[in-house]
């Protein structure tokens, strides 16, 4: 998959050269290239935003830049086909990032990013672009940042570790928080009996009984029991009723 992020602070993403993703990177499953919007300003002030139109407090983003910069990254692109990449926007207004979308993106060869600052980016932006591309604003959830790069960093995270041969093992991707709509079951190490200052904290004894049936079995009940308890909204509303009173669920 091909990455290309734009953003005044590229060293905002120097954490795409660690970990899961930087080796992703050195194997050749990711190729990430990371653009300077200012490199794409006209001036000699290099400068990216301006007055909003209207009044207002704070600045906007200037489209010239943005154009520029975006039509670098679509002609960088190869050559003998028409692709193009779909161009995610982080933004408060956007749709919800979830695993689900995490997942879409994951399936598609070339995605960029516009990382935008300030109040956000001249709207005629979007219009440039969506003329060019796929354009979707993506939301990471009901608060507001003050810049994109954060969001980018954790999508790329979420949608680089879905791709074959980033994570180890593949199967830690499957009963994970949000795979299959529910949340995670908890989990459980060394020591079986944990001696706590004095409190004796034991491990659920069906772990340690290799019945892989009840444990799957456990497993599920404390998915759900989790997922009613946290986030009934994931739960379709027949699954909230019945048995789950009995479990223990903080
Ligand atoms: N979910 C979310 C995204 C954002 C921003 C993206 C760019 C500037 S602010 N805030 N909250």
């Amino acid at each position: 998959m091909r990455l290309d992020v734009v953003t005044i602070f590229p060293d905002y993403l120097a954490p795409l050269d660690l970990s899961l993703i930087g080796k992703a990177r050195r194997d050749g499953i990711l190729d990430v290239r990371v653009h300077d919007l200012r490199d794409f300003a006209h001036d000699r002030h290099r400068s990216v935003d301006d007055s909003p139109f209207g009044g207002g407090a704070g600045m906007v983003m200037t489209p010239g830049p943005w154009a520029a910069a975006l039509d670098h990254v679509v002609a960088s692109g190869p050559t003998e086909d028409a692709v193009v990449p779909h161009l995610v926007v982080p933004g408060p207004g956007g749709v919800p990032f979830t695993q689900a979308l995490a997942r879409r993106l994951a399936a598609e060869p070339w995605l960029a990013f516009a990382c935008g600052r300030y109040e956000g980016i001249d709207e005629r932006v979007y219009e440039h672009a969506q003329e060019r591309m796929p354009v979707t604003v993506v939301s990471l959830g009901d608060y507001v940042l003050n810049g994109g790069e954060v969001a980018v960093l954790a999508m790329v995270e979420a949608v680089g570790r879905l791709l074959p041969g980033v994570v180890g093992n593949a199967e830690s991707l499957v009963e994970e928080s949000h795979e299959g709509g529910l949340l995670e079951y908890p989990v459980y190490t060394r020591p079986a009996r944990w001696e706590d200052g004095g409190i004796l904290r034991e491990v659920p004894p069906v772990l340690l009984s290799g019945d892989h049936a009840a444990i799957a079995a456990w497993r599920h009940e404390q998915r759900v029991a989790r997922t009613a308890a946290r986030r009934p909204d994931l739960l379709p509303a027949s699954a909230t009723t019945g048995a789950l009173e009995d479990l223990d669920v903080r």
